[in-house]
């Protein structure tokens, strides 16, 4: 600017942070949330500017990342890592972090772990399984460190699932995720996911909670929907599991694609039938 000029006046761009209560209200007034995975500074900034409520450092980037054929391999200091990358990048989105296979054996062992995931900029961890994890959930939750169930589907489980298989469609195994979601619900988790199980078992446990739940396969009835970062974009090689859907497809920049999976699962066209169990 050159001298006696009137500045012309800042617009303040100021996007309210994601919290935990905003997404409880989220829940209550039936806004859809939305979540994707991201990896790294460039892709929070961009994910943030397109609407996403909450970026997931997940494991599976040691598939996408990494090239490993499952997410076993992924240590606590490779989340780390990503965390601090995403959190630099990332301006006002919930930014949750995946502890990785056998950081979580124990509360302790989940309460050091976290620790490092939540200094590197996470704001809440997520972990895979069920009632047993109980305890762990309150022992994080009493130390401050917010916590995101994963239910059906748990990928570090995939050798004892016997592979990447939908989950609940017994009466049994939904008996089994109702009773495991409210135990982990009242230990204090605050978000539950729910990974590859019917749509109406989705629905159904969704009605059972008071706090709001995630789905990736798991139906439109889920008070948010999460995908992973690559398959929107069409980048992963593998083959597609049934919930995915490429956002690339008619968009011309990754923003547009983005912006094309917020404003879907926020209008309630995805999940549609052909993506759902
Ligand atoms: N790129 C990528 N996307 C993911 O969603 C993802 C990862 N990687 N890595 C970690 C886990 C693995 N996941 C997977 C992988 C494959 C299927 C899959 O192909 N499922 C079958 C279900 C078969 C059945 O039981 O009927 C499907 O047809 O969708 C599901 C989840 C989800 N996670
Ligand atoms: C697929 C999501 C839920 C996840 O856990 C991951 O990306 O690791
Ligand atoms: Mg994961």
């Amino acid at each position: 600017m050159t001298g006696g000029e009137t500045p012309a006046p800042v617009k303040p761009v100021m996007t309210k942070a994601v919290t935990i209560p905003s997404l409880n209200a989220m829940r209550a007034s039936g806004a859809k949330i939305t979540m994707l995975t991201c990896y790294d500074a460039s892709f929070a900034t961009l994910m943030d500017r397109c609407g996403v409520e909450v970026l997931l450092i997940g494991d599976s980037l040691g598939m996408v990342c990494n090239g490993h054929h499952s997410t076993l391999p992924v240590t606590v200091a490779e989340i780390v890592y990503h965390t601090a990358a995403v959190a630099r990048g990332n301006k006002s989105a919930m930014v949750i972090a995946d502890m990785p296979f056998g950081s979580y054996g124990t509360p302790e062992a989940a309460f050091n772990n976290a620790v490092q995931l939540m200094q590197a900029g996470a704001h809440m961890v997520k972990i895979e399984g069920g009632a047993w994890l109980a305890e762990t959930v309150r022992f994080l939750t009493d130390r401050a460190i917010p916590v995101c169930a994963h239910l059906g589907l748990t990928p570090q489980s995939v050798h004892q699932l016997g592979g990447y298989k939908v989950q609940g469609k017994s009466i049994e195994s939904a008996a089994q995720l109702k009773a495991d979601s409210l135990a982990l619900e009242a230990a204090g988790a605050a978000l539950v996911l729910y990974e590859a199980i019917p749509s109406a078992l989705g629905k159904e446990l969704t009605e059972a909670l008071k706090v709001p739940t995630i789905g990736i396969g798991a139906g439109p009835d889920c008070s948010g929907q999460v995908l992973v970062m690559h398959d929107i974009l069409g980048v992963f090689p593998g083959r597609k599991a049934r919930f995915v859907k490429n956002f690339m497809d008619g968009q011309t920049s990754i923003d547009a694609a983005v912006s094309a999976y917020v404003n879907a699962v926020k209008d309630g066209s995805f999940p549609a039938l052909e993506h759902c169990f």
